[in-house]
Protein backbone atom coordinates (compact mmCIF):
# COMPACT_ATOMS: atom_id res chain seq x y z
CA UNK A 1 0.00 0.00 0.00
CA UNK A 2 1.59 3.47 -1.22
CA UNK A 3 1.60 6.13 1.50
CA UNK A 4 -1.40 8.22 0.64
CA UNK A 5 -3.72 5.03 0.13
CA UNK A 6 -3.05 3.98 3.91
CA UNK A 7 -3.36 7.57 5.38
CA UNK A 8 -6.80 7.22 2.96
CA UNK A 9 -7.26 4.40 4.64
CA UNK A 10 -6.89 5.74 7.74
CA UNK A 11 -9.06 8.08 7.60
CA UNK A 12 -11.76 6.39 6.54
CA UNK A 13 -11.38 4.18 9.68
CA UNK A 14 -11.07 7.31 11.23
CA UNK A 15 -14.74 8.66 9.92
CA UNK A 16 -16.13 5.35 10.70
CA UNK A 17 -14.85 5.69 14.36
CA UNK A 18 -16.30 9.07 14.42
CA UNK A 19 -20.20 8.47 13.93
CA UNK A 20 -20.18 6.45 16.53
CA UNK A 21 -18.13 7.69 19.46
CA UNK A 22 -18.75 11.07 21.25
CA UNK A 23 -16.75 13.98 20.71
CA UNK A 24 -15.58 15.18 23.91
CA UNK A 25 -13.26 12.45 24.12
CA UNK A 26 -9.37 12.62 23.05
CA UNK A 27 -9.04 10.53 19.39
CA UNK A 28 -6.95 8.04 20.76
CA UNK A 29 -9.60 7.55 23.45
CA UNK A 30 -12.46 7.37 20.92
CA UNK A 31 -10.58 5.14 19.01
CA UNK A 32 -10.04 2.79 22.27
CA UNK A 33 -13.77 2.82 23.09
CA UNK A 34 -14.90 2.55 19.56
CA UNK A 35 -12.64 -1.06 19.53
CA UNK A 36 -14.11 -2.10 22.82
CA UNK A 37 -17.52 -1.10 21.72
CA UNK A 38 -17.12 -3.45 18.73
CA UNK A 39 -16.14 -6.11 20.90
CA UNK A 40 -18.69 -5.77 23.53
CA UNK A 41 -21.31 -6.04 20.54
CA UNK A 42 -19.25 -9.29 19.23
CA UNK A 43 -19.19 -10.57 22.30
CA UNK A 44 -23.34 -10.31 22.80
CA UNK A 45 -23.79 -11.66 19.46
CA UNK A 46 -25.60 -15.54 19.84
CA UNK A 47 -23.32 -17.59 18.61
CA UNK A 48 -23.67 -18.85 14.67
CA UNK A 49 -26.14 -21.65 14.29
CA UNK A 50 -25.82 -23.85 11.17
CA UNK A 51 -29.63 -23.26 10.68
CA UNK A 52 -29.71 -19.42 11.58
CA UNK A 53 -26.70 -18.52 9.70
CA UNK A 54 -27.31 -16.93 5.74
CA UNK A 55 -24.61 -16.19 3.34
CA UNK A 56 -24.63 -12.77 4.08
CA UNK A 57 -24.47 -12.77 7.84
CA UNK A 58 -21.63 -14.96 7.34
CA UNK A 59 -19.93 -12.05 5.23
CA UNK A 60 -21.32 -9.44 7.68
CA UNK A 61 -19.47 -11.13 10.55
CA UNK A 62 -16.55 -11.50 8.32
CA UNK A 63 -16.15 -8.54 7.04
CA UNK A 64 -16.85 -6.71 10.97
CA UNK A 65 -13.13 -9.19 11.54
CA UNK A 66 -11.37 -7.87 8.83
CA UNK A 67 -12.70 -3.96 10.17
CA UNK A 68 -11.62 -5.27 13.62
CA UNK A 69 -7.77 -6.21 12.82
CA UNK A 70 -7.28 -3.46 10.49
CA UNK A 71 -8.35 -1.30 13.38
CA UNK A 72 -6.25 -2.98 16.08
CA UNK A 73 -3.22 -2.76 13.58
CA UNK A 74 -3.79 1.11 13.10
CA UNK A 75 -4.79 1.25 16.76
CA UNK A 76 -1.07 0.03 17.87
CA UNK A 77 1.04 1.80 14.91
CA UNK A 78 -0.75 5.10 16.57
CA UNK A 79 -0.20 4.10 19.82
CA UNK A 80 2.23 5.54 22.48
CA UNK A 81 4.39 2.59 22.94
CA UNK A 82 6.59 1.36 26.29
CA UNK A 83 10.03 0.56 27.06
CA UNK A 84 10.51 -2.64 29.30
CA UNK A 85 13.11 -4.25 31.35
CA UNK A 86 13.65 -7.37 32.36
CA UNK A 87 16.36 -7.78 35.71
CA UNK A 88 17.27 -11.89 35.57
CA UNK A 89 15.61 -12.07 32.10
CA UNK A 90 19.05 -15.62 31.32
CA UNK A 91 17.16 -17.32 34.15
CA UNK A 92 14.13 -19.67 33.53
CA UNK A 93 11.58 -17.19 33.98
CA UNK A 94 13.49 -14.30 32.45
CA UNK A 95 13.76 -16.32 29.08
CA UNK A 96 10.83 -17.45 28.62
CA UNK A 97 8.98 -14.01 30.13
CA UNK A 98 11.13 -12.23 27.71
CA UNK A 99 9.97 -14.11 24.14
CA UNK A 100 6.22 -13.53 25.57
CA UNK A 101 7.17 -10.29 25.87
CA UNK A 102 9.00 -9.90 22.36
CA UNK A 103 5.19 -10.78 21.17
CA UNK A 104 3.45 -7.93 22.49
CA UNK A 105 2.65 -4.96 20.69
CA UNK A 106 2.52 -2.79 23.61
CA UNK A 107 6.42 -2.23 23.62
CA UNK A 108 8.85 -0.97 21.84
CA UNK A 109 11.94 -1.82 23.66
CA UNK A 110 12.77 -4.79 25.70
CA UNK A 111 15.98 -4.93 27.49
CA UNK A 112 17.50 -7.95 28.54
CA UNK A 113 19.72 -7.67 31.38
CA UNK A 114 20.96 -10.16 33.38
CA UNK A 115 24.56 -11.48 34.93
CA UNK A 116 25.50 -14.46 33.19
CA UNK A 117 27.42 -13.68 29.78
CA UNK A 118 24.60 -15.12 27.48
CA UNK A 119 22.53 -12.47 28.10
CA UNK A 120 23.50 -10.40 24.65
CA UNK A 121 23.05 -13.43 22.96
CA UNK A 122 19.41 -14.73 24.36
CA UNK A 123 18.77 -10.45 22.78
CA UNK A 124 20.20 -11.57 19.43
CA UNK A 125 17.93 -14.80 19.37
CA UNK A 126 15.05 -13.02 20.11
CA UNK A 127 15.76 -9.72 18.39
CA UNK A 128 15.20 -12.00 14.76
CA UNK A 129 11.90 -12.91 15.51
CA UNK A 130 9.11 -10.82 13.64
CA UNK A 131 7.71 -8.38 15.91
CA UNK A 132 8.22 -4.72 15.97
CA UNK A 133 9.92 -4.32 19.22
CA UNK A 134 13.89 -3.87 19.38
CA UNK A 135 15.74 -5.80 21.96
CA UNK A 136 18.67 -4.92 23.60
CA UNK A 137 21.30 -7.39 25.95
CA UNK A 138 23.01 -6.08 28.78
CA UNK A 139 25.27 -8.49 30.88
CA UNK A 140 26.76 -7.15 34.45
CA UNK A 141 26.37 -4.33 36.99
CA UNK A 142 28.42 -1.73 34.27
CA UNK A 143 25.42 -2.35 32.03
CA UNK A 144 22.82 -1.88 34.68
CA UNK A 145 22.36 1.68 33.71
CA UNK A 146 22.00 1.19 30.21
CA UNK A 147 19.52 -1.49 30.60
CA UNK A 148 17.58 0.69 33.00
CA UNK A 149 17.26 4.68 31.49
CA UNK A 150 13.96 5.61 30.21
CA UNK A 151 11.98 2.19 31.98
CA UNK A 152 8.16 2.23 31.64
CA UNK A 153 8.45 -0.91 33.27
CA UNK A 154 10.88 -3.08 35.08
CA UNK A 155 10.14 -7.04 36.02
CA UNK A 156 12.21 -8.48 38.40
CA UNK A 157 12.39 -12.37 38.07
CA UNK A 158 16.73 -12.24 39.11
CA UNK A 159 17.49 -14.39 42.13
CA UNK A 160 17.68 -18.55 42.81
CA UNK A 161 15.10 -21.11 42.96
CA UNK A 162 13.88 -23.39 45.26
CA UNK A 163 15.05 -26.83 45.66
CA UNK A 164 12.76 -29.58 47.28
CA UNK A 165 12.86 -29.20 50.93
CA UNK A 166 13.55 -25.49 50.79
CA UNK A 167 11.02 -22.76 51.95
CA UNK A 168 11.02 -19.67 49.75
CA UNK A 169 12.49 -18.16 52.50
CA UNK A 170 14.99 -19.91 52.79
CA UNK A 171 16.05 -17.82 49.56
CA UNK A 172 16.21 -14.55 51.84
CA UNK A 173 20.02 -14.43 51.99
CA UNK A 174 21.20 -14.30 48.51
CA UNK A 175 17.73 -13.10 46.65
CA UNK A 176 17.54 -10.26 49.78
CA UNK A 177 20.92 -8.81 48.04
CA UNK A 178 19.82 -8.83 44.82
CA UNK A 179 16.63 -7.31 45.13
CA UNK A 180 18.36 -4.41 46.44
CA UNK A 181 21.09 -3.85 44.35
CA UNK A 182 18.67 -3.95 41.24
CA UNK A 183 16.46 -2.01 43.04
CA UNK A 184 19.23 0.93 43.59
CA UNK A 185 19.57 0.67 39.82
CA UNK A 186 15.58 1.30 39.43
CA UNK A 187 15.88 4.30 41.71
CA UNK A 188 18.75 6.11 40.12
CA UNK A 189 17.58 5.36 36.27
CA UNK A 190 14.07 5.04 36.06
CA UNK A 191 12.56 6.15 39.44
CA UNK A 192 9.03 6.26 37.51
CA UNK A 193 8.93 2.93 36.04
CA UNK A 194 6.65 0.80 37.85
CA UNK A 195 8.29 -2.62 39.35
CA UNK A 196 6.50 -6.18 39.48
CA UNK A 197 9.07 -8.36 41.51
CA UNK A 198 8.71 -11.71 41.20
CA UNK A 199 11.86 -12.72 42.89
CA UNK A 200 11.03 -14.88 46.21
CA UNK A 201 10.71 -14.59 49.21
CA UNK A 202 8.03 -12.16 47.55
CA UNK A 203 6.60 -10.88 50.64
CA UNK A 204 9.75 -9.92 51.95
CA UNK A 205 11.66 -8.44 48.55
CA UNK A 206 8.57 -6.34 47.95
CA UNK A 207 9.47 -4.64 51.31
CA UNK A 208 12.76 -4.89 50.53
CA UNK A 209 12.42 -2.86 47.03
CA UNK A 210 10.06 -0.17 48.80
CA UNK A 211 12.85 0.53 51.29
CA UNK A 212 15.51 1.16 49.05
CA UNK A 213 13.21 3.55 47.26
CA UNK A 214 12.27 5.25 50.44
CA UNK A 215 16.14 6.17 50.25
CA UNK A 216 16.76 7.35 47.38
CA UNK A 217 13.42 9.31 47.61
CA UNK A 218 12.08 7.62 44.58
CA UNK A 219 9.05 5.73 46.54
CA UNK A 220 5.41 6.05 45.12
CA UNK A 221 3.42 3.38 46.60
CA UNK A 222 1.61 2.67 43.33
CA UNK A 223 4.71 1.25 41.54
CA UNK A 224 5.98 -1.12 43.53
CA UNK A 225 3.68 -4.57 42.82
CA UNK A 226 4.78 -7.98 44.16
CA UNK A 227 3.71 -10.65 41.44
CA UNK A 228 1.19 -13.35 43.00
CA UNK A 229 -0.38 -13.53 39.73
CA UNK A 230 0.91 -17.02 39.65
CA UNK A 231 -1.50 -17.99 42.50
CA UNK A 232 -4.54 -16.73 40.81
CA UNK A 233 -3.82 -18.61 37.17
CA UNK A 234 -3.54 -21.69 39.23
CA UNK A 235 -6.28 -21.48 41.39
CA UNK A 236 -8.56 -21.20 37.69
CA UNK A 237 -6.84 -24.03 36.21
CA UNK A 238 -7.85 -26.06 39.35
CA UNK A 239 -11.18 -25.05 39.69
CA UNK A 240 -11.92 -25.50 36.16
CA UNK A 241 -10.43 -29.04 36.42
CA UNK A 242 -13.16 -29.73 39.17
CA UNK A 243 -16.23 -27.82 37.77
CA UNK A 244 -15.43 -28.77 34.07
CA UNK A 245 -18.93 -30.58 33.27
CA UNK A 246 -20.86 -28.01 34.97
CA UNK A 247 -18.62 -24.72 33.21
CA UNK A 248 -18.81 -26.56 29.73
CA UNK A 249 -22.82 -27.06 30.30
CA UNK A 250 -22.54 -23.00 30.95
CA UNK A 251 -20.86 -22.37 27.63
CA UNK A 252 -18.00 -21.23 29.63
CA UNK A 253 -14.43 -21.91 28.80
CA UNK A 254 -10.92 -21.95 31.08
CA UNK A 255 -10.85 -18.56 30.28
CA UNK A 256 -13.83 -17.55 31.58
CA UNK A 257 -13.32 -18.50 35.39
CA UNK A 258 -11.87 -15.87 37.57
CA UNK A 259 -10.51 -16.68 41.63
CA UNK A 260 -8.98 -14.22 43.22
CA UNK A 261 -6.46 -14.81 45.64
CA UNK A 262 -5.07 -12.37 48.35
CA UNK A 263 -2.97 -11.86 51.36
CA UNK A 264 0.73 -13.18 50.28
CA UNK A 265 2.67 -15.64 48.25
CA UNK A 266 4.18 -18.55 50.57
CA UNK A 267 2.34 -21.34 51.94
CA UNK A 268 -0.56 -20.25 53.96
CA UNK A 269 -0.26 -16.70 53.00
CA UNK A 270 -1.57 -17.85 49.62
CA UNK A 271 -5.31 -16.84 49.78
CA UNK A 272 -7.72 -17.89 47.61
CA UNK A 273 -11.46 -16.84 47.59
CA UNK A 274 -13.27 -19.44 46.62
CA UNK A 275 -16.33 -17.88 47.50
CA UNK A 276 -15.50 -15.02 44.99
CA UNK A 277 -15.15 -17.14 42.05
CA UNK A 278 -16.92 -16.33 38.98
CA UNK A 279 -18.94 -17.93 36.92
CA UNK A 280 -21.46 -18.92 40.17
CA UNK A 281 -21.72 -22.16 40.57
CA UNK A 282 -24.46 -24.16 41.85
CA UNK A 283 -22.46 -26.44 43.59
CA UNK A 284 -19.99 -23.73 45.84
CA UNK A 285 -16.54 -25.53 47.31
CA UNK A 286 -17.18 -26.46 50.67
CA UNK A 287 -15.67 -29.23 52.98
CA UNK A 288 -12.80 -31.45 52.59
CA UNK A 289 -13.21 -30.18 49.12
CA UNK A 290 -13.02 -26.74 49.65
CA UNK A 291 -9.65 -27.78 52.21
CA UNK A 292 -7.91 -29.93 49.41
CA UNK A 293 -8.23 -27.60 46.61
CA UNK A 294 -6.86 -24.68 48.77
CA UNK A 295 -4.60 -26.54 50.22
CA UNK A 296 -3.30 -27.63 46.69
CA UNK A 297 -3.07 -23.80 45.23
CA UNK A 298 -1.23 -23.09 48.78
CA UNK A 299 1.63 -25.81 47.83
CA UNK A 300 0.86 -25.61 43.97
CA UNK A 301 4.92 -24.29 44.02
CA UNK A 302 6.44 -26.94 45.87
CA UNK A 303 4.09 -29.18 43.67
CA UNK A 304 6.51 -27.94 40.77
CA UNK A 305 9.63 -28.06 42.67
CA UNK A 306 9.02 -31.62 43.71
CA UNK A 307 8.55 -32.59 40.27
CA UNK A 308 11.81 -30.96 38.83
CA UNK A 309 13.91 -32.81 41.48
CA UNK A 310 16.22 -30.25 42.09
CA UNK A 311 16.36 -28.44 38.82
CA UNK A 312 13.99 -25.15 39.59
CA UNK A 313 10.85 -24.05 40.32
CA UNK A 314 8.24 -23.02 38.08
CA UNK A 315 9.11 -20.92 35.07
CA UNK A 316 7.06 -21.54 32.53
CA UNK A 317 3.65 -21.08 34.04
CA UNK A 318 5.13 -17.71 35.82
CA UNK A 319 6.66 -16.15 32.54
CA UNK A 320 2.95 -16.86 30.97
CA UNK A 321 1.52 -15.08 34.45
CA UNK A 322 4.40 -12.64 34.60
CA UNK A 323 3.46 -11.53 31.25
CA UNK A 324 -0.09 -11.55 31.79
CA UNK A 325 0.84 -8.74 34.51
CA UNK A 326 2.93 -6.72 32.42
CA UNK A 327 0.40 -6.54 29.47
CA UNK A 328 -2.26 -5.10 32.50
CA UNK A 329 0.19 -2.31 34.19
CA UNK A 330 0.91 -1.39 30.00
CA UNK A 331 -2.64 -1.47 29.71
CA UNK A 332 -3.23 0.51 32.73
CA UNK A 333 -0.29 3.07 31.51
CA UNK A 334 -1.59 2.86 28.09
CA UNK A 335 -5.26 4.51 29.90
CA UNK A 336 -7.27 1.48 29.08
CA UNK A 337 -9.92 1.51 31.95
CA UNK A 338 -11.41 -1.02 34.06
CA UNK A 339 -7.82 -3.30 34.70
CA UNK A 340 -8.06 -5.45 37.64
CA UNK A 341 -5.04 -7.91 39.06
CA UNK A 342 -4.20 -9.06 42.45
CA UNK A 343 -0.68 -7.75 43.49
CA UNK A 344 0.93 -7.90 46.88
CA UNK A 345 1.00 -4.04 47.08
CA UNK A 346 1.78 -1.57 49.74
CA UNK A 347 -2.07 -1.47 51.85
CA UNK A 348 -3.99 -0.57 54.58
CA UNK A 349 -7.14 -2.99 53.79
CA UNK A 350 -5.51 -5.20 57.06
CA UNK A 351 -4.78 -2.47 59.47
CA UNK A 352 -1.57 -4.36 61.48
CA UNK A 353 -0.14 -4.76 58.01
CA UNK A 354 1.62 -2.53 55.41
CA UNK A 355 1.73 -5.03 52.39
CA UNK A 356 -0.95 -7.21 51.38
CA UNK A 357 -1.74 -8.70 47.95
CA UNK A 358 -5.58 -7.69 47.04
CA UNK A 359 -7.67 -7.04 44.15
CA UNK A 360 -6.24 -3.13 42.70
CA UNK A 361 -7.24 -1.54 39.64
CA UNK A 362 -4.78 -0.66 37.37
CA UNK A 363 -4.08 3.04 35.75
CA UNK A 364 -1.77 5.58 33.88
CA UNK A 365 0.73 5.90 37.58
CA UNK A 366 0.36 2.11 37.90
CA UNK A 367 -2.03 1.22 41.25
CA UNK A 368 -4.53 3.68 40.85
CA UNK A 369 -6.96 1.89 43.77
CA UNK A 370 -6.37 -1.05 46.43
CA UNK A 371 -9.73 -2.72 46.29
CA UNK A 372 -11.24 -4.19 48.98
CA UNK A 373 -11.46 -7.99 50.36
CA UNK A 374 -14.92 -8.62 49.47
CA UNK A 375 -17.67 -10.25 51.54
CA UNK A 376 -15.41 -13.31 52.74
CA UNK A 377 -16.83 -16.70 54.29
CA UNK A 378 -15.65 -17.86 58.21
CA UNK A 379 -13.39 -20.09 56.20
CA UNK A 380 -11.35 -17.31 54.47
CA UNK A 381 -11.63 -15.04 57.28
CA UNK A 382 -9.89 -17.55 59.19
CA UNK A 383 -7.33 -17.79 56.89
CA UNK A 384 -6.96 -13.95 56.55
CA UNK A 385 -6.15 -14.37 60.52
CA UNK A 386 -3.76 -17.02 60.48
CA UNK A 387 -1.73 -15.42 57.88
CA UNK A 388 -1.24 -11.90 59.45
CA UNK A 389 1.25 -13.51 62.22
CA UNK A 390 4.10 -14.99 58.95
CA UNK A 391 3.38 -11.82 56.93
CA UNK A 392 4.32 -9.42 59.50
CA UNK A 393 7.06 -11.53 59.90
CA UNK A 394 8.19 -11.87 56.26
CA UNK A 395 7.91 -7.82 56.04
CA UNK A 396 9.72 -7.08 59.04
CA UNK A 397 13.06 -9.25 58.13
CA UNK A 398 12.91 -7.26 54.83
CA UNK A 399 12.33 -4.00 56.11
CA UNK A 400 15.52 -4.20 59.07
CA UNK A 401 17.07 -6.14 55.87
CA UNK A 402 16.95 -3.13 53.22
CA UNK A 403 17.34 -0.51 56.39
CA UNK A 404 20.39 -2.03 57.77
CA UNK A 405 22.23 -2.67 54.27
N1 LIG B 1 6.55 -14.78 42.30
C1 LIG B 1 6.33 -16.00 41.91
O1 LIG B 1 5.17 -16.45 41.81
C2 LIG B 1 7.47 -16.89 41.53
C3 LIG B 1 8.75 -16.53 41.83
N2 LIG B 1 9.80 -17.31 41.46
C4 LIG B 1 11.15 -16.86 41.81
O2 LIG B 1 11.77 -16.27 40.66
C5 LIG B 1 13.19 -16.30 40.84
C6 LIG B 1 13.88 -16.75 39.55
O3 LIG B 1 13.53 -18.08 39.24
P1 LIG B 1 14.16 -18.81 37.95
O4 LIG B 1 14.05 -17.95 36.76
O5 LIG B 1 13.58 -20.18 37.92
O6 LIG B 1 15.69 -18.91 38.37
P2 LIG B 1 16.97 -19.09 37.43
O7 LIG B 1 18.10 -19.50 38.29
O8 LIG B 1 16.63 -19.94 36.27
O9 LIG B 1 17.22 -17.61 36.88
C7 LIG B 1 17.61 -16.57 37.71
C8 LIG B 1 18.43 -15.61 36.89
O10 LIG B 1 18.78 -14.52 37.74
C9 LIG B 1 20.08 -14.13 37.39
N3 LIG B 1 20.70 -13.32 38.43
C10 LIG B 1 21.24 -13.72 39.61
N4 LIG B 1 21.73 -12.64 40.26
C11 LIG B 1 21.48 -11.57 39.49
C12 LIG B 1 21.73 -10.18 39.63
N5 LIG B 1 22.35 -9.68 40.69
N6 LIG B 1 21.34 -9.37 38.63
C13 LIG B 1 20.71 -9.85 37.55
N7 LIG B 1 20.44 -11.15 37.36
C14 LIG B 1 20.83 -11.99 38.33
C15 LIG B 1 20.82 -15.44 37.14
O11 LIG B 1 22.00 -15.21 36.39
C16 LIG B 1 19.75 -16.21 36.38
O12 LIG B 1 19.87 -16.01 34.99
C17 LIG B 1 13.44 -17.21 42.04
O13 LIG B 1 13.72 -16.41 43.17
C18 LIG B 1 12.11 -17.94 42.22
O14 LIG B 1 11.90 -18.36 43.52
C19 LIG B 1 9.62 -18.46 40.74
C20 LIG B 1 8.35 -18.86 40.40
C21 LIG B 1 7.17 -18.15 40.82
O1 LIG C 1 7.58 -22.35 44.69
C1 LIG C 1 8.56 -21.66 44.36
O2 LIG C 1 9.65 -21.66 44.94
C2 LIG C 1 8.39 -20.75 43.21
C3 LIG C 1 7.13 -20.03 43.38
O3 LIG C 1 7.03 -19.03 44.08
C4 LIG C 1 5.93 -20.66 42.84
O4 LIG C 1 6.00 -21.53 41.98
O5 LIG C 1 4.85 -20.24 43.27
Amino acid sequence: MDPSSSSRARRRVHSLSEQLIPSSMTSSARRRQHFQDVRARESQMPPPSSSSLTTSSEARISTTHAIIERNDALFWKNKEKFTVAVLGAAGGIGQTLSLLLKQSPRIKALRLYDIAPITPGVAVDLSHINTESEVTGYAGPDQLRDALVGCDLVIIPAGIPRKPGMTRDDLFKINAGIVRDLTVGVAKYCPNAILNIISNPVNSTVPIAVEVLKKYNAFDPRKVLGVTKLDVVRAETFVYGLRKDELQRLRKSISDVTVPVIGGHAGETIIPLLSQMTPKLSKPFEGSELQNLTTRIQNAGTEVVDAKAGAGSATLSMALAAENMATSCLKGLAGESNVIECAYVSSNVIPELPFFASKVKLGVNGVEKVLGLGAMTLFEEQMVKNAIPELRASIEKGVAFAQSS
